[in-house]
């Protein structure tokens, strides 16, 4: 049977307020996305399908740190509760990859601890990962396990952020489909903090984004009337300027007819050179 998928809405969001939240993040986060209880069962599930589709092989899972820790341990209970009676073993291994800072992904793979990837050799490998997002954690790690000669892979996540990857991976066993929102806890971080969080949380970064957003939309407004206004000032400016230099040059020329006036006593129309327009 097709596994189902569990798709969160892009605009559901249940208020802080209602769960119990560590009183350090008070203030940080603007809504719980996914609530403990809810990962717990659906963790359940996705294990049962996990060894329906795996059957009873033995199978190496390997954790992807440090953000998949506590999808691991949930996984690994469910799974060895699903695979009770299964005469094969099933290993856990550890393994640290990072390229995220801030809310982007640098682009930048750092895998940690690969010596120990060796043991993986000729085996059944359950990639275990908190999320996809750019999906080249994943590309990139997958690639490194088939370099190293795995037998056969595949990947169980927590979380698949509906985005377009910048490169396509089988994404096997999925819990939860979300949002294309930065989303914080059980396990995931925003520069280390609240991965301690039981819940799936919409970081306050998120609305502090938002806001910036409008606020600079409606600064750019702003900034096109007032460019508009400067440029009907400018030509006002121009126009005054022009009308000024008239003046001026009708003023010296009035000047220089009196004075040739008081020395003649002759009254003589005489044009002078007029001042130019940037010296006004
Ligand atoms: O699909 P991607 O865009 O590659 O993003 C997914 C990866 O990003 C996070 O890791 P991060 O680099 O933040 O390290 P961490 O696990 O230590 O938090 C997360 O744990 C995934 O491994
Ligand atoms: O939305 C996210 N939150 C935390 N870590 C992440 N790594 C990729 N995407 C995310």
């Amino acid at each position: 049977m097709a596994q189902a998928r569990v798709v969160i809405p892009d605009d559901f969001e249940l208020p802080v307020g209602a769960f119990d939240i560590p009183r350090c993040y008070d203030g940080d986060l603007s809504a719980v996305v996914i609530s403990e209880g809810m990962i717990k069962d659906r963790v359940r599930r996705l294990a049962k399908d996990i060894h329906q589709t795996i059957g009873d092989e033995p199978l190496a899972l390997l954790c992807v740190l440090k953000g998949s820790y506590k999808f691991f341990t949930a996984l690994v209970d469910e799974l060895s509760n699903a695979r009770y009676n299964c005469p094969e073993p099933m290993t856990v291994d550890f393994i640290r990859v990072r390229s995220y800072e801030d809310q982007a992904s640098t682009g930048k793979i750092e895998i940690m601890g690969m010596s120990n990837l060796n043991e993986l050799k000729d085996k059944n490998v359950l990639v275990v990962d908190d999320i996809s997002d750019t999906g080249r954690t994943l590309d990139k790690l997958l690639k490194t396990l088939i370099e190293t000669g795995v037998k056969k892979t595949w990947t169980a996540l927590l979380l698949s952020k509906k985005v377009k990857r910048f490169v396509e991976v089988a994404e096997d066993f999925v819990a939860f489909d979300i949002p294309d929102k930065f989303i914080v806890g059980y396990g995931l971080d925003y520069n280390q903090k609240f991965r301690d969080l039981n819940h799936i949380c919409m970081d306050d970064t998120n609305l502090k984004a938002n806001n910036i957003q409008s606020k600079s939309a409606f600064l750019d407004e702003q900034l096109k009337v007032l460019n508009e206004e400067k440029k009907a000032l400018d030509q006002i400016l121009q126009s005054l300027r022009h009308q000024k230099w008239a003046l001026a040059t009708e003023h010296e020329r009035l000047l220089t007819l009196q004075q040739h006036q008081d020395q003649t006593g002759v009254s003589v129309i005489k044009l002078e050179e007029k001042p130019s327009l940037t010296s006004l």
